[in-house]
């Protein structure tokens, strides 16, 4: 497929080459083909995971790592895909996991289907131009039918956003605690929801994440605070205070050790003594000057020596130390307190404040709590799961439902899943089609029977027969008052989704059209793919990945 880098010859016959050796190119046909294929080929990756009845992938790294998902954007990324048409594919799919979080899958599986159908059009002999055009009219009309659809969702209808949830949710291998979970996922993502104008805006950055294997998912729990994976330093200390006031402290509370080798002479026992006393004080005075503040909490970014961790207790303080630095800015923003880093700058500004701090008990671990805190916007989910592996796809699934919901709530328009706006848009589609006419009108239609695709393949994941269940949904269709009929993908057979409580935020649809759309239309763009030769540092060792483009980043 590498053609030779020859793009004219001399009246004498001698090729002219304008490429640096090694380049490879491949041009017209071929090069819509290859791409065409690896489309596809992403396509097939992905297919047999999409829906709540689709499979989960289990990837093997370089290292022997597992990771068991079902997460579209995960997959993609794991497989570390090389072919350019193929990483083209993938960016705009993650495009699409940045800005919605859902509905991965739902772009990369569509955009194949484009493609598919974009490539019985080229043996018709319809020109990609045509193809493009009539591609970007269907995907209006799909946009400006989702829209006509939607119905509004308002941030106080708990039930709806629920369902919305449980929706997302029900596709990832934690579906058998989805109600559970979801709830949860509500709660959160109302908490920290903020009206701004007219308009709610959320920010997912002010809930905190935390994962703990061990008990079951349903130990899984929603904090109005923070949680810090760590235990109270000092077992004489308090482990549980109330109005707590917090000092967070990026500075050692330990004896300082001389960087060089140092050697101190002591020719008397009492000098030994004074010398360690010496010490003590310089710490006990550091101690003092943050509880001068009136702090009675610390906690500390660098480690608490013992002198330091009994003198604290015996004051009453309970202090934490070696937290993350991560978890001191969360700490900084949830309290309203300041990392210090110069304790003998610390002031009474710089305390944070929580109405409850306390350690507790998790698996075998203990972490200490910090509630009630002046921001209540910083809320924690606390993830409990028996495997390592299930808690991290648990993490997943529960980004993809926070981001959902948090959609749902910053656009105000949901819309019903399960298959009921593909069949609704490609009903449009094709009565739309001959107002089009010409060549056109035949990419128009493809459109139509992609989206059909999709629905034909949540339906064959599920183990029904995708023709016969089309078909009865498309004439389901037929009568206005069934626009939300969609496939019950458990019993096999249309119903109304919106009364099944399979609904999706309208925002997630429509990006993943506009993401598919896009991929499919670039793809089908190129004619021609130029590939520099591999960077130098050797004999190329794979002759076939003479097309792998070279990447500065
Ligand atoms: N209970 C359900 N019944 C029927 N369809 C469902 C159900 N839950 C989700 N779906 C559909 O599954 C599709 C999403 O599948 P998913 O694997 O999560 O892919 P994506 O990455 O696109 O979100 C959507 O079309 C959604 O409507
Ligand atoms: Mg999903």
């Amino acid at each position: 497929m590498a053609s030779t880098a020859t793009v004219a010859t001399t009246p004498e016959g001698i090729p002219v080459i304008i490429l640096k050796e090694g380049s490879s190119r491949t041009y017209g046909k071929e090069a819509v083909r290859a791409n065409i294929a690896a489309v596809k080929a992403v396509e097939e990756a992905l297919k047999s995971t999409y829906g709540p009845r689709g499979m989960d992938k289990m990837l093997v790294d370089s290292l022997g790592d597992i990771t068991i998902t079902n997460d579209g954007a995960t997959i993609l990324d794991k497989m570390d895909l090389q072919h350019p048409a193929a990483k083209l594919l993938v960016q705009i799919a993650k495009g699409q996991d940045e800005e919605t979080a859902d509905g991965t899958k739902t772009a990369v599986i569509f955009s194949g289907e484009l493609v598919k159908k974009a490539e019985d059009l080229l043996y018709k002999d319809v020109h990609p131009t045509i193809i493009i055009s009539g591609y970007k009219k269907a995907e209006e009309v799909a946009l400006q039918t989702i829209q006509e659809l939607a119905q509004t969702v308002s941030i106080n209808d708990t039930d709806l956003l629920r369902k919305i949830a449980m929706t997302s949710l029900s596709s990832k291998a934690v579906a058998g605690a989805r109600e559970y979970i979801a709830d949860i996922v509500v709660k959160a993502v109302t908490q920290v929801a903020e009206l701004r104008g007219d308009k709610w805006y959320v920010d997912l950055d002010n809930i905190q994440i935390v994962k703990k294997a061990g008990g079951s998912i349903n130990d899984t729990q929603l904090v109005y605070g923070i949680v810090v994976d760590k235990e109270v330093v000092h077992p004489g200390m308090p482990k549980r205070l109330e109005n707590a006031k917090i000092a967070l402290i990026d500075a050692s509370l330990e004896v300082e050790k001389p960087e060089l080798d140092a050697e101190i002479r002591i020719n008397d026992p009492t000098q030994m003594q004074k010398f360690l006393d010496e010490e003590e004080n310089l710490i006990k005075e550091k101690v003092d000057k943050i509880l001068a503040t009136g702090a009675n909490v610390i906690i500390c970014q660098k480690g608490i020596d013992e002198v330091a961790q009994s003198y604290l207790a015996k004051k009453g303080v309970l202090a934490v130390r070696r937290a993350k630095k991560s978890d001191l800015e969360k700490l900084a923003r949830a309290t309203g307190g300041r990392v210090v880093s110069n304790i003998d700058e610390i002031s009474e500004q710089d305390l944070g404040y929580a109405s409850l701090i306390e350690e507790r008990k998790v698996g075998e671990d203990k972490m200490v709590f910090v509630e009630g805190a002046k921001n209540p916007k910083s809320i924690s989910i606390l993830i409990r799961g028996g495997l390592e592996r299930l808690v991290d796809e648990t993490e997943r699934a529960l980004r993809d439902a926070l981001g959902t919901v948090a959609d749902v709530i910053k656009d105000g328009r949901a819309i019903a899943g399960g298959g009921a706006v593909e069949i609704e848009i490609a009903k449009k589609l094709r009565k739309y089609a001959p107002q089009v006419g010409g060549k056109e009108q035949l990419a128009v239609e493809a459109y139509a029977n992609a989206l059909e695709s999709l629905v034909s393949i949540l339906i064959e994941n599920a183990g029904f027969d995708p023709i016969d269940l089309l078909m009865k949904l498309r004439s389901t269709h037929e009568n206005e008052n069934n626009k939300w009929y969609g496939i019950d993908l458990y019993a096999g057979q249309p119903v109304d989704m919106w009364q099944k409580g399979v609904i999706e935020p309208a925002l997630v649809k429509m990006n993943a059209i506009k993401a598919a759309t896009e991929a499919a239309t670039l793809v089908l763009r190129i004619d021609d793919v130029v590939s520099a030769g591999k960077k130098s540092g050797g004999e190329s060792k794979t002759p076939g990945g003479a097309n792998k483009p070279s990447e500065e980043d």
